[in-house]
């Protein structure tokens, strides 16, 4: 069986980054990335504002929708307070594979659990199957057709409270259009936009940060 590029970037982390440190395993992601092949890791420059709204909202309960090879997962990690808990869903097996193996080798795997399987049969099992009462953090990066979907999913399954933030990632590119003009216009949250680029790359991209109003 022929190595994939999410094996390769393992591979590469492993035998090149401080084991046990969460910074040495994203900065190696980053320089496999922006050296040998692009992959769709939220990346150094967005990754600063991820890590920005995350600190500014120093949350409990995080959940990521997304967690392709745990990049995000494990920068997130590394912002945690004691006691918190960050649950990433992810879609694909051979990624949440990946993910698993990098976010060991980083030494967060006490604060990060990997969710197998698809955000809407996922999400409204939170409550009951993991013991999740209010989400305060959502980092919102797998496919951009199901951003709106799994928004209202959340609200539905009464996941968010008053204050909850979602920060979205590819809002410009590949996009999310629709999940811009219902966070913006629903009345129910209160939005900014940060611009920035597409990972590894000078094409335009931006994040959306959506609070959560209540109900
Ligand atoms: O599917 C995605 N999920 C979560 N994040 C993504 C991301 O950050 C970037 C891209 C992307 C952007 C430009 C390009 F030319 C090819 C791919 C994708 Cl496609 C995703
Ligand atoms: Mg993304």
């Amino acid at each position: 069986m022929a190595q994939s590029k999410e094996q390769r970037i393992l591979e590469f982390v492993k035998e090149n980054a401080a084991k046990g440190d969460p910074q040495s395993v994203v900065d190696h992601i980053d320089k496999y990335c922006n050296q040998k092949e692009w992959a769709m890791n939220v990346g150094d420059e967005k990754g600063l504002i991820l890590d920005k709204v995350f600190t500014e909202t120093n949350p409990t309960t995080v959940l990521e929708l997304g967690t392709y090879c745990g990049y995000s997962a494990i920068r997130m990690a590394q912002l945690m307070k004691q006691g918190s808990r960050l649950l990433t869903v992810e879609s694909k097996p051979e990624h949440a594979a990946v993910a698993k193996q990098l976010i060991e080798f980083a030494g967060v795997q006490d604060k990060v659990q990997i969710l197998e399987g698809a955000t809407e049969t996922i999400i409204p099992s939170l409550k009951t199957k993991y013991e999740v009462d209010q989400v305060d953090f959502v980092f919102i990066d797998h496919f951009k057709n199901f951003y709106t979907s799994d928004t209202k999913l959340l609200e539905k399954c009464g996941l968010l409270k008053k204050g909850s933030v979602l920060l979205a990632d590819n809002v410009v590119y590949p996009g999310a259009p629709d999940f811009l003009e219902y966070v913006r216009t629903s009345g129910h949250y209160d939005c900014t936009n940060y611009p920035s680029h597409v990972e590894y790359s000078d094409k335009l991209d931006a994040m959306e940060k959506a609070v959560f109003k209540g109900n």
